[in-house]
């Protein structure tokens, strides 16, 4: 495990790869029980985080009316302390109040701004050059929005005025990012300490806006020991663990990759190996159907194509111990010939890649096989492949189960690393950690992107990175490299642009 991954459960909320944590309603809460206990008082936490949002509103807009929702729990309770801060920096503002005030606190931030709350009839709705805050739910928002409350959240999408949502945009669900009936559309978002899974995770995501997450204090007081591992996907968690050559190396010390080839739809594999070799493996084979062989071998002359006329050439050709990864699945039909290639490739103990076609076989393989297996198994499915692959995982943990979630169960039950794929790709490891990365530029929405992606991963594992940390990894670069390539982009282009990106995490650390 990367030093990154270990870090202390004492630092701060802003220091390195602890800042990068996701964390959900219930560990926040919890976070600030503990720190509660510990000696921090409660109203000063809302205090400083109604003014850490005033600050991020001052910092980005000049004077203007403002109109601030307050809700009737603590998020309402931030509200008042930003309509009584933006008040004091003379700005005009008026708050309106979806029902009284319902926590001590937050009675007493009411109280602070002292001024009558507006009946939400008698609101004068800001126009583009005014202002809104969307202080009505926060992490606490426990059901579906409607009435009153939701009349809010459309009238103020619809009037023009930019949005700023305490914590998170109200009607998200903080630890899904689905919307509980209809949520707020925000231009700038101020969260507290952590970011929470629905800041990242679509369609919470999109309805955040840019996201600011702001020190409040709370991790000086000593945090739960069991808060679930989850991070943002940045190199901070990871490039200190990308394979570098060594002087010594030879092709096979650098890792030897073996894709299993389809016999139709070759290009899975073409596009997958070549990334492997882009990212660094020293070598790759493919064991192709024989009548394959020559489309394969016309692609890529650095690669060795082997025919496999039989699976037992595939178990033979596995044994050899220079082999130190496998990638299967990608181009392969589902069915009885790709689950005895599993079957044989799981029995050689490699780390080994699932994708594709693969992913169908791995639903019918028997547990014991699963159980039994010795090497890293990574698993890539889109949300398609997922419900092939898990059913109805997850329905006995309750109902709307978010996606961070439901990949972090298919990781314990399968003990492999799932890389839950999409434009908000998760990436959940056996033991709880998982990865989400928030960030993926939608140019990677065309044919043959996954390929490249698992044979991404590959090539990392085949170079002996951990496999959590290579799935991250992979996924970070293949998203980077399709942003800088923009318009256009087609899956052949991405293995090509991996140097370069590759080059300039390696300069920067
Ligand atoms: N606890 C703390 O010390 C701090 C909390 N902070 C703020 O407090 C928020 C959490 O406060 P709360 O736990 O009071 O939760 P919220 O303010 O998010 O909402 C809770 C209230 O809404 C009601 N409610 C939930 N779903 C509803 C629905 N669909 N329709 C109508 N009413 C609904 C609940 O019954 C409760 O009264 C955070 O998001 C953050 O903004 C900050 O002040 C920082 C410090
Ligand atoms: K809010």
């Amino acid at each position: 495990m990367s030093p990154a991954f270990n870090e202390n459960s004492k630092q701060k909320a802003g220091a390195g790869a602890f800042a990068l944590r996701i964390v959900t309603a219930r560990e926040m809460q919890r976070t600030e029980q503990l720190a509660f206990t510990a000696g921090l008082d409660s109203y000063t936490a809302m205090e400083r985080a109604g003014r850490a949002v005033a600050d991020a509103i001052l910092a980005r807009w000049r004077r203007r009316p403002v109109l601030v929702l307050c809700g009737p729990g603590n998020n309402g309770g931030d509200g008042y302390i930003i309509a009584a801060t933006l008040r004091a920096a003379g700005w005009p503002v008026s708050v309106t109040a979806l029902a009284a005030p319902s926590s001590t606190d937050a009675r007493r931030a009411a109280t602070g701004w002292g001024s009558t709350a507006l009946e939400p009839d008698d609101i004068t709705w800001p126009e583009a050059g005014g202002l809104i805050v969307d202080a009505l739910f926060g992490i606490g928002l426990t059901r579906r929005l409607d009435g009153v409350g939701a009349n809010l959240v459309q009238r103020a999408n619809q009037c023009g005025a930019p949005i700023v949502s305490v914590d998170i945009p109200s009607g998200v669900h903080a630890d899904t990012g689905a919307m509980l009936g209809t949520a707020i559309a925000a231009t700038l978002t101020v969260t507290f300490a952590w970011c929470k899974p629905g800041h990242v995770l679509l369609p919470g995501r999109t309805a955040t806006g840019e996201l600011v997450i702001a020190d409040i204090g709370l991790p000086a007081a000593p945090l739960p020991d069991d808060l679930s591992p989850v991070w943002r996907n940045t190199p901070a968690l990871w490039r200190h663990a990308l394979p570098v050559p060594r002087v010594q190396d030879h092709k096979y010390s650098r890792g030897h990759l073996v894709a299993i080839g389809g016999g139709v739809m070759t290009g899975a594999v073409r596009l997958a190996v070549r990334a492997a070799r882009r990212a660094g493996a020293g070598l790759a084979t493919i064991l192709a159907p024989a009548a394959a062989v020559s489309v394969y071998a016309q692609d890529q002359a650095g690669a060795i194509v082997r025919p496999r006329p039989e699976t037992a050439d595939v178990v033979a050709y596995l044994k050899d111990s220079r082999v130190s990864a496998v990638l299967i699945g990608s181009g392969l039909e589902s069915g009885g010939e790709t689950s005895d290639l599993l079957r044989h490739v799981l029995a050689a103990r490699h780390a080994t890649v699932v994708d594709g076609g693969g992913l169908d076989a791995w639903r019918d393989l028997d547990h014991h096989l699963i159980a039994e297996r010795a090497g890293p198994v990574v698993l890539t499915p889109h949300e398609g492949e997922f419900a092939r692959l898990c059913g109805n995982l997850g329905a006995d943990l309750g109902p709307g189960l978010g996606k961070l979630q439901r990949a972090q169960a298919a990781a314990r039950l399968f003990g492999a690393v799932i890389v839950l794929k999409g434009p908000d790709t998760v990436i959940a490891a056996p033991d709880g950690r998982a990865i989400v990365n928030g960030e993926a530029p939608a140019y990677l929405a065309t044919a043959g992107s996954g390929d490249v992606l698992a044979g991404l991963i590959a090539g990392l594992l085949t170079q002996g990175m951990d496999a959590f940390a290579a799935s991250a990894a992979a996924v970070w670069l293949h998203a980077e490299a399709a942003r800088r390539f923009g318009p256009g982009l087609l899956a052949e282009d991405l293995p090509d642009l991996l140097p370069k990106v590759i080059a300039e995490l390696s300069a920067a650390s």
